[in-house]
C-alpha cells in the first residue's frame, strides 16, 4: 500500500481496440476530492468520522497514511469503509517520518494547509511528477499565516519541510490562480487561527471544503464576488465533530466511460450515483452543447452534495467553443474532452487552459501529443487548444503509442480514444491510473471494452 507504488513499479503498457457497443451499469469509484477532505477533516475533528465509498486510490491512501503519521487513528473496516478518530483542530503531532504524497497534488497541498495551523514540523515529499509541481502558490499564504518554510527544493518545490505556526494569523487572501487546492489550504490553516479567515476567488472553484467544513460543525459563509467569483469566510477555532461522510462516485472518473459510450457506435450505459455538484459538471454541460445524449435519472442529494445516475448513449457530436470561465468546473476533464472533440464534426476551441500546464504532466502538451500521434490536427495557441474533428468524414486513424508522462488522465483518455479509432491506440504506461481510478480497465471491460 505504498503511496509511490506507481513511480517505482515497472511501466505497464496497454492497448485499446475498437469495441463493440458498450452496455451495462457501473459505479465508478468514490470522488477523489471528497475522499481526501473526509480523511483530513476527520483527523482534525474530535470523535469518530465514518466514511463509506472512499476512493481507495493511491492518492487518497497517501493522505490516509499522512493522517495516521500526524496522530489520527485511521482504520479500514471494509471495502471503501473507513473510520478516522481525530485529534481535534490544531492537534496534529510531529510525524515520525516524511509525509510521502506520491503523485497527489491535492493531498500534499491540503495537508500543508492543515499542518500550517499546528505547532509541528513535517517533511513533505512526492514522486518525480509531484516534485515538478508548483508549491509557491500554497506556501505564500501559509507563510502569511505564520508557517515557516525550513527547507525546499529549487523553485519552492518538494521536498519541503514546513513548520506550522504556534499562533496562526487569520488572513484575507485573494487567490492568484483559480485553485480549490489553494483555497482549501488557506481554510484548513485558518481553522486554528482566531477570528475570520477569508478567501476571495475571482472564479468559483469546487466547493467541497466549504461544504464539508459546515458538515463537520464549522461556521462558513459564502457570498458571490464579481461576475464568476466567491468570497468565503471561515470563523476560526471551531470544535469540529466527527461526522458521517457518504462519498458519491467521482464525476472526473465517470468522464472516461461516459465519453467512451458517446464515441462507440450503439453504446448505451448507466453510470450510477455520479456527483453532479455544478462546480464539477462543466464536461457534461459542454458535451450536451456538442449534442451528447446524457440523461440524469433519479437526481438526489446526500451530505450537501447532489448526485444522479447518468444514462449515456452513442451520439454524433459537433465542435463547440468552450469559454474560459468554465475551466474550473472541468479542469481535469480537458484531455478526455479533447478526445471527444477529435470525433466531432468541425472544430472545437477550448480557451483559458493555463492551469493544465501544472498538473501531473503539462497536460496541454501531453493532450496535443496524444491526439497528434493518432492522426488528429491540434493547434496550441497560448492557453487555448483547437482540435479539428473527424465527424462527418470518418474516424480518427489511431495507431499511435501515447506517452503518458506519469499522468493518469492522459493514460485513460488515450485508452478511451482507442475504443473508437480505426486502429488501436497504445499507452506506454497505465500504472498511474491506480492513483485515481483503481479497477479502470476491469470496469471498462465489464462494459464490453477491449483493453489489454
Ligand atoms: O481541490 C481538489 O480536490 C482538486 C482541485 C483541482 O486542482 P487545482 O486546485 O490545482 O485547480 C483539481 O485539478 C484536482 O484534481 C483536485
Ligand atoms: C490534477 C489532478 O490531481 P492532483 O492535483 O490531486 O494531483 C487530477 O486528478 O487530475
Amino acid at each position: 500500500m505504498s503511496s509511490t507504488a506507481s513511480s517505482t513499479a515497472a511501466p505497464m503498457p496497454l492497448v485499446a481496440r475498437g469495441a463493440r457497443p458498450l452496455a451495462g451499469r457501473v459505479r465508478v469509484p468514490g470522488d477523489k476530492s471528497i475522499s481526501h477532505r473526509a480523511l483530513i477533516l476527520g483527523a482534525l475533528s474530535v470523535g469518530r468520522t465514518t466514511v463509506t465509498g472512499l476512493l481507495e486510490g493511491e492518492d487518497v491512501l497517501a493522505t490516509g497514511k499522512a493522517m495516521s503519521l500526524l496522530g489520527a487513528t485511521v482504520a479500514r473496516t471494509g471495502p471503501g469503509a473507513w473510520t478516522v478518530d481525530g485529534v481535534g483542530v490544531g492537534g496534529f503531532a510531529a510525524p515520525p517520518e516524511t509525509l510521502d504524497f506520491g503523485n497527489a497534488g491535492t493531498g500534499s497541498r491540503l495537508v500543508m494547509g492543515a499542518v500550517a495551523g499546528c505547532p509541528v514540523t513535517a517533511m513533505f515529499d512526492g514522486d518525480a511528477s509531484l516534485r515538478r509541481r508548483p508549491m509557491r502558490r500554497i506556501l505564500d499564504p501559509l507563510v502569511k499565516m505564520g508557517a515557516t518554510v525550513l527547507q525546499a527544493a529549487e523553485g519552492d518545490r518538494l521536498p519541503i519541510m514546513l513548520a506550522g505556526a504556534r499562533d496562526p494569523l487569520p488572513i484575507v487572501y485573494a487567490t492568484p490562480v483559480p485553485s480549490a487546492q489553494v483555497k482549501s489550504a488557506v481554510l484548513l490553516a485558518g481553522l486554528s487561527a482566531p477570528g475570520e479567515t477569508v478567501v476571495i476567488e475571482s472564479e468559483a472553484t469546487r466547493d467541497h471544503t466549504e461544504k464539508m467544513l459546515l458538515h463537520f460543525g464549522a461556521t462558513v459563509t459564502v457570498v458571490p464576488e464579481g461576475a464568476h467569483g466567491r468570497r468565503i469566510t471561515l470563523k476560526g477555532q471551531p470544535e469540529l465533530h466527527g461526522a458521517t461522510v457518504v462519498v458519491p462516485a467521482d464525476p472526473s472518473s465517470a468522464a472516461f466511460p461516459l465519453v467512451a459510450a458517446l464515441l462507440v457506435p450503439g453504446s448505451d450505459i448507466v453510470l450510477e450515483t455520479v456527483m453532479t455538484n455544478p462546480l464539477r459538471t462543466g464536461l457534461i454541460t459542454t458535451l450536451r452543447e456538442m449534442g451528447a445524449a446524457i440523461e440524469e435519472v433519479d437526481a438526489r442529494e446526500d451530505g450537501g452534495e447532489a448526485m444522479a445516475d447518468l444514462r449515456v448513449r452513442f451520439s454524433e457530436l459537433s465542435g463547440v467553443e468552450v469559454p474560459p470561465e468554465r475551466a474550473p468546473a472541468m479542469i481535469d476533464e480537458y484531455p478526455v474532452l479533447a478526445v471527444a472533440a477529435a470525433f466531432a464534426r468541425g472544430t472545437t476551441v477550448m480557451r483559458g487552459l493555463k492551469e493544465l500546464r501544472v498538473k501531473e504532466s503539462d497536460r496541454l502538451a501531453a493532450t496535443a501529443d496524444l491526439l497528434r500521434v493518432n492522426g488528429v490536427t491540434v493547434t496550441l495557441d497560448g492557453d487555448d487548444m483547437i482540435v479539428e474533428g473527424f465527424g462527418g468524414k470518418g474516424r480518427p486513424p489511431g495507431g499511435g503509442t501515447v506517452a503518458t508522462h506519469m499522468d493518469h488522465r492522459i493514460a485513460m483518455s488515450a485508452l478511451v480514444m482507442g475504443l473508437a479509432t480505426e486502429t488501436p491506440v497504445a499507452v506506454d504506461d497505465a500504472a498511474f491510473i491506480a492513483t485515481s481510478f483503481p479497477g479502470f480497465v476491469e470496469t471498462m471491460r465489464g462494459l464490453g471494452a477491449d483493453i489489454g
